[in-house]
């Protein structure tokens, strides 16, 4: 009688690593709950993971979200040990130990061209594969149908790029034909470490980094927005960070607060402020300008503003006056500001390369559930703009509905009200309307348009 040749180490390795990663995506499958939030919570509770393991887990964890809309469709008829739900959300994982599950990891490591040679030879095993011949993703949009060619040749099935976004969303995201390639690539890519020069010079912050040592390219977009070369740097070991003079903001995010253009002296206030990214930074835009004449922030959100407030501290920043949405009734006095800006709460599709899971744990209703309330919240704000004054509507969403629908309801219903036209900040462009893809900029997707009361 042949007895299986024993595991070795790196065997016993990679079929651990695949059993953490399988209970994390089981969990965040049948709670929909966000896989930040879970990884979090599982380091907390699991102490024995060294920083190698946490590295591995985390990018495979997050890998496996960003590739799913393939993985999921792996055909199964091979696979006797598979046990693929019917339908839910975790529709087409492998069970646990399944050559399918190890299949996934190996796509996921071979796709990302993981380093972990021996734990990547241990999935391959497991999943009973004498070789995956699947090429890492490249530099190029064109390199996903390359990686589409090879998946049919080694496993039959379809495979396709649009694929790597549910459904749903190609029924609320117009994206044109020729550009449909290059954003589902953006969607794939990690998303950069982009930051901005808070209430200082961006040459006095790229000085303050190259004395820390830390790799730094200035965006050609903004004069403020600087690239971090390295998107896991430990941000409180940098001085312009813990000093307050580097702020953490998407560039996509920067965009808002340019489009928004607060000129010296101007009253604005920053209706759905949260934490403040955006108060900041029209702070700091009109500091430089000249000088801040009042800048109001509101929330619905206590404990957003107070984090607002202790960011506005390290950065010097003052006085940024918070006003508390507590009920309905403006905040702020009506027909005061000369400008409004309304960073409205969205579905977020326009951050899904920052959160890949988002785009399986959520369904349409994230979408569908969120134009009535912020129109609502458009057209309260609406009121504090003077006459002469702007109204800047903005999401992270990428969805019409969200977007362009909500602003043509509001400009339907509000005379007062005309679109102001200003240079989209990517493509340079003229309208007042406008979406900021991924694939611009090396960004996440966000909407804006710039209102005026006339
Ligand atoms: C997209 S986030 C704002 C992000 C923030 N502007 C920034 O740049 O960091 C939307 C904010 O709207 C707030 N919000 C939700 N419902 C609201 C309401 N009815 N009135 C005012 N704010 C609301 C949320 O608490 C959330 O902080």
């Amino acid at each position: 009688m042949s007895h299986p040749a024993p595991l070795s180490s790196a065997e016993r390795r990679a079929i651990s690593y695949a059993n953490t990663l399988h209970l994390l995506v089981s969990h965040i499958f049948k709670q929909r709950e966000g896989a930040d939030r879970v990884l979090a919570n599982y380091f907390r509770e699991h102490k024995k993971h060294g920083s190698k393991d946490r590295k591995l887990i985390r990018e495979t964890l997050f890998g496996l979200f960003r590739w799913w809309g393939w993985l999921k469709n792996l055909p199964a008829a091979d696979d006797a040990n598979a046990n693929i739900e019917d339908s839910g959300f975790s529709s087409g994982l492998g069970e646990a130990h399944s050559p399918r599950w190890f299949t996934q990891l190996s796509l996921v490591a071979a796709i990302e061209n993981h380093q972990w040679q021996d734990i990547r030879s241990g999935w391959l095993s497991q999943a009973n594969l004498s070789q995956l011949e699947i090429p890492a993703f490249g530099d190029t949009p064109e390199n996903l149908n390359i990686i589409c060619a090879a998946l049919i040749k080694q496993f039959g099935g379809e495979f396709a790029p649009p694929n790597l976004l549910p459904d749903w969303a190609w029924e609320h995201i117009s994206v044109a034909g020729s550009d449909k390639l290059a954003f589902v690539d953006a969607l794939c890519r990690r998303p950069p470490l982009w930051t901005r020069a808070q209430g200082t010079s961006r040459e006095q912050v790229l000085k303050q980094l190259e004395a820390d040592d830390i790799g730094a390219v200035p965006s050609k977009v903004f004069a403020d927005a600087i690239e971090l070369a390295s998107q896991s740097i430990n941000l409180d070991a940098v001085t312009a960070y813990t000093s307050g003079k580097l702020e953490v903001q998407d560039l996509a995010s920067q965009a808002i607060g340019e489009v928004a253009a607060p000129k010296a002296g101007e009253r604005w206030w920053d209706a759905c402020a949260g934490a403040g990214g955006k108060s900041l930074q029209l702070f700091s835009l009109m500091q430089k300008r000249g000088g801040v004449g009042e800048l109001v922030a509101s929330d619905i959100r206590p404990k957003a503003l107070e984090e607002l407030l202790r960011r506005a501290d390290k950065a010097g920043v003052a006085p940024i006056q918070l006003s508390p949405w507590r009920s309905d009734k403006l905040p702020v006095k009506a027909d005061y500001f000369d400008g409004v800006l309304v960073d409205a709460p969205c579905s977020c599709t326009g951050t899904w390369r920052r959160n890949p899971d988002m785009r399986w744990i959520d369904d349409a209703s994230a979408i569908l559930d969120k134009p009535a309330l912020q129109l609502d919240i458009l057209r309260r704000a609406s009121a504090a703009v003077r006459s002469g004054g702007v109204l800047v509507y903005a999401t992270c969403s990428l969805a019409r509905a969200e977007n362009e629908a909500v602003v043509e309801a509001f400009l339907a219903s509000d005379e007062d009200f005309e679109l102001d036209t200003t240079a989209h900040p990517f493509s340079g462009e003229h309208c007042a309307v406008m979406t900021l893809w991924p694939q611009q900029a090396n960004a996440d997707g966000m909407f804006v348009a710039r209102m005026r009361r006339r």
